[in-house]
């Protein structure tokens, strides 16, 4: 099956130039977004709460905020780019009671019209703009002249315009300059749910973790095996970015890549694929969604104990004194690029 992927050439930046547009939300993707929009030639709005503490960086960062109700109704074109677990709230108080016929909500991320926790009127679109990367990655690649590629989703098309919409936005923040890929709201979040879970966060740093464990607890320098097991996993998956898995084998040596192909299959074996297709089902069937919105309800004891563990994880500590070594590798987060 081949996607359709979308160009600056394919979009009108002036669809999104001709609207108002409210970032509700100015963390990881609201900043990026908002930050981008503006430096398009889009008129932007921030909406957050009164006591928010990302106040202040947005205001700094020359633009004016309101709160999430008064961006919603000063603006036709709403993005809620608040944590997921806040959503469904924060669209019931602000966004619902100033929606008109004609305006749009979209989302960087499907969660609340997937497991539908959010049900916009038939009268709006509802559209999705949600880039491929980290929101920091998304500001500097614009900033650089490049662009971060998006997944774009129509939900509900009420203006029969909505796609247009999306890819004009997707424009503004630089994602069309890599290309738009077309999807669904279903599609976006079953995918970006089980990559974040079983690969990119969740697989990448057990498999981390457990290296470090195994080098160190055989008596090996917890300094040796971090370089092993997390500082060159970066060197290995930059040749992959590059060039697929393909590129990584071409430059390793012949030692590597027979290590590779001969114990590889039996770190990830059968059983770690069956539980993958487990998650997968989880996600599917809405019960890690059931289970999240549960465990944010109740204050998120289990998050705040499991977070509270991996930053006790001795491989935090052996880090942290070997990238005080590397000037160049401890970069700051900065909240413009
Ligand atoms: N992180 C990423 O790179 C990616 C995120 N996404 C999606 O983008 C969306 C935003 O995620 P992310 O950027 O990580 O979020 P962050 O946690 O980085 O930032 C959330 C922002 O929303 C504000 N906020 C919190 N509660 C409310 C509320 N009730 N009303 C209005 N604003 C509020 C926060 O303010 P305060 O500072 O006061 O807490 C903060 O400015 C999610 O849907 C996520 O799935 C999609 C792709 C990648
Ligand atoms: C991989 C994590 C992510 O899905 C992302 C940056 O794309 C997220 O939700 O933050
Ligand atoms: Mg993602
Ligand atoms: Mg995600």
């Amino acid at each position: 099956m081949s996607v359709e992927v979308y160009y600056d050439d394919d979009a009108d930046l002036g669809l999104i130039q001709g609207r108002k547009v409210a970032v509700i939300g100015y963390g990881s993707q609201g900043h990026a977004h908002a930050l981008s929009l503006r430096d398009s030639g889009v008129d932007v709005v921030i909406g957050l709460p009164a006591g928010s503490k990302s106040r202040p960086k947005a205001e700094e960062q020359g633009l004016r905020v309101v709160t999430p109700a008064e961006a919603a109704a000063e603006a036709d074109v709403i993005m809620i780019l608040a944590p997921d677990t806040a959503q469904r709230a924060l669209y019931a108080e602000a966004i619902a009671p100033n929606l008109a016929p004609g305006k749009a909500v979209f989302f960087g991320h499907g969660f609340n019209i997937r497991y539908g926790l959010i049900t916009p009127p038939a009268d709006v679109d509802v559209a999705m703009v949600a880039p491929k990367g980290p929101g920091h990655l998304v500001r500097r690649q614009y900033v650089d002249g490049k662009g971060v590629p998006c997944l774009v989703a129509v939900e509900q098309d009420a203006s029969g315009n909505a796609f247009q919409l999306a890819l004009s936005y997707a424009k503004g923040i630089g994602g069309t300059r890599a290309g738009a890929i077309r999807t669904t709201f279903t599609e976006e979040t079953e995918t970006d749910l089980f990559g974040e879970q079983a690969v990119l966060c969740g697989g990448a740093a057990a498999l981390v973790q457990t290296g470090f464990e195994v080098l160190t607890e055989a008596g090996y320098a917890p300094e040796v095996a971090y370089f092993e097991c997390l500082h060159e996993l970066k060197l290995i998956v930059d040749l992959m970015y590059e060039g697929g898995i393909a590129r990584m084998r071409y430059s390793v040596s012949d030692t590597a890549e027979y290590g590779d192909l001969s114990r590889g299959p039996r770190v990830i074996d059968s059983r770690v694929k069956e539980e993958m297709r487990k998650i997968l089902g989880e996600i599917q069937s809405g019960e890690f969604a059931r289970e999240w919105v549960a465990e944010d309800e109740a204050g998120r004891p289990n998050f705040a104990k499991w977070r509270a563990e991996g930053a006790a994880h001795p491989i935090e500590e052996t880090g942290q004194k070997l990238r005080a070594m590397m000037s160049w590798v401890d970069r700051p987060i900065t909240e413009t690029a």
